[in-house]
């Protein structure tokens, strides 16, 4: 459905040369949800911006149902709706229901197609109450969710999505994550959402993208990547406070220990590969006569495999 070969996108000024998107290329079948990931700066905003058509990449080519994105065909839009980043996607001056009219009437959808859903969906998604209200007096939650309605609304095959929950509180997150999970399941339309909220990756998305630094450094499934980066680590808290001996052994036995406390409780840290391991510390435990008191179990989670691709700790899946 979207198909990007060899993007790239500088912007220059008179001191310096900024290289935004540095040759991306990606495809995303129909029906796949896919997250764009990647730190501040990383160049995800201009994707997106080069996607929906609104600046050009200086190389590459872009094609969207197979039509190609570019500033003289406008084609391919018709199969993209997008909620851009910020709260500027509605107009602020007009009720929630004349919002909805006004941008499906560009789409092309008669006032009868409107009138027939529009009632339906805000219904159910809690909107209906407020459809005569300015939007400029609705919360910034619901204000996004009219604007995530209203793309959606659209029907479109494409669904591009830059920050959905981007400065949301966390019920209104959740409302928002809420609603996205119950359109994905779906499974009919192709959506690209771009969010520092990992949660919200983890959960509705079936690949990533990890930009960093204009490179597209990652495409993978969510579950190979945390398959990747399965290191399981266990807190093993003792009855009694380790002599120093103890901890020598221990500390000696493998990198695979660490020492720490936290709330003034000392405990040992034991990050593991393989399940078998535990069986050896505890051995080794019960050589240095340590009593265990409790062990637990942490596991790594979404956020953290982010943070080792993006700070390069484990080298680049593509
Ligand atoms: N019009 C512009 N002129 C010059 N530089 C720009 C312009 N737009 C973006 N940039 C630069 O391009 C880089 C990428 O910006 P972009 O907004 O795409 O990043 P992002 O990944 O969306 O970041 P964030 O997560 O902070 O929204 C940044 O260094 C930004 O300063």
């Amino acid at each position: 459905m979207i198909e990007v070969q060899n993007v790239s996108k500088s912007y220059h000024s008179k001191k310096e040369t900024t290289h935004v998107l540095k040759d991306i290329t990606f495809s995303v079948p129909k029906g796949e949800i896919v997250g764009l990931l990647g730190s501040n700066g990383a160049g995800k905003t201009t994707l997106i911006k080069i996607l929906c058509n609104l600046i050009e990449s200086d190389t590459g080519s872009i094609s969207i149902n197979q039509q190609s994105v570019n500033h003289k065909n406008k084609k391919a839009l018709r199969y993209v709706s997008s909620v851009l980043e910020g709260n500027r996607n509605i107009y602020w001056r007009l009720t929630i229901k004349e919002n909805v009219e006004y941008f499906l009437g560009i789409r092309g959808f008669s006032k009868k197609e409107i009138a027939e859903r529009l009632n339906h969906i805000l219904m159910k998604f809690e909107l209906y109450e407020k459809r005569d209200k300015l939007v400029k007096n609705l919360s910034r939650g619901m204000q996004q969710k009219v604007a995530i309605v209203i793309a959606l609304m659209a029907d479109t095959e494409v669904v591009i999505l830059d920050e959905p929950t981007l400065g949301l509180d966390v019920v209104s997150n959740q409302i928002i994550l809420e609603f996205l999970l119950e359109i994905v399941k779906e499974k009919d339309k192709t959506i690209i959402i771009s969010s520092h909220d990992m949660n919200l990756i983890e959960k509705l998305c079936d690949r990533v993208f990890i930009i960093s630094d204009g490179k597209l450094i990652t495409d993978s499934s969510v579950d190979e990547l945390l398959d990747l980066f399965k290191v399981v680590s266990y807190h093993f808290y003792f009855e009694h406070a380790l002599e120093e001996r103890q901890k020598v052994a221990l500390l000696a036995y493998s990198d695979m220990i660490e020492l720490q406390s936290s709330d003034q409780r000392e405990f040992m840290k034991v990050t593991m590969s393989h399940n078998q391991d535990i069986y050896n510390i505890m051995d080794l435990l019960k050589q240095l006569h340590i009593e265990i008191a409790s062990i637990e179990k942490e596991q790594v989670n979404f956020e953290q495999v982010f943070l080792k691709i993006v700070r390069g700790t484990k080298h680049a899946i593509i």
